[in-house]
């Protein structure tokens, strides 16, 4: 199966993490943190760079990774490294998704999110405050 190599970034505020929801394609409606594929060639900490400021206009602190998630599409196979970032610079901009939330312990589960990204969140959840 093909394989896809894809970053995202667990953004943190104040206890909260962003979820931003998917404006277009196949899994347009569902829940997700920013991010997308590594391009040949770049580090992961690179492409995170590149997706946030192409996706939400903002830069971004990259901190340790939280988790690898892989999960079997019908499709590909999707590899999936997930860091704690935080905004050091910029407005959120949604160039890419219909709208963000920022969610805690309480209501993280309040969105429909991708069907990767369950069992990571259920992860985050508990590491959150
Ligand atoms: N960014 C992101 N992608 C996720 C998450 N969970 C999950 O299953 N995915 C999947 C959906 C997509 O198949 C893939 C990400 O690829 P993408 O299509 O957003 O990547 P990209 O920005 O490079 O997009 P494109 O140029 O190919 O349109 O990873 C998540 O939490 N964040």
């Amino acid at each position: 199966m093909r394989k896809i190599n894809v970053v995202a970034a667990i953004l943190q505020k104040d206890g909260q993490v962003l979820s931003a929801q998917r404006g277009y394609g196949e899994f347009e409606g569902n829940w997700e943190f920013p991010g997308g594929k590594i391009e040949i060639g770049e580090t992961p900490q690179e492409a995170l760079h590149r997706e946030i400021k192409e996706e939400l206009g903002i830069e971004i602190q990259v901190n340790d990774l939280f988790d690898t998630v892989e999960y079997d599409y019908l499709e590909f196979h999707l590899i999936m490294q997930c860091y704690l970032c935080k905004i050091t610079e910029g407005n959120i901009m949604l160039n890419e998704h219909k709208v963000i939330k920022w969610l805690g312990r309480e209501n993280i589960d309040s969105v429909e999110w991708l069907p990767a990204d369950i069992k990571l969140v259920e992860r985050l959840k508990n590491s959150l405050l």
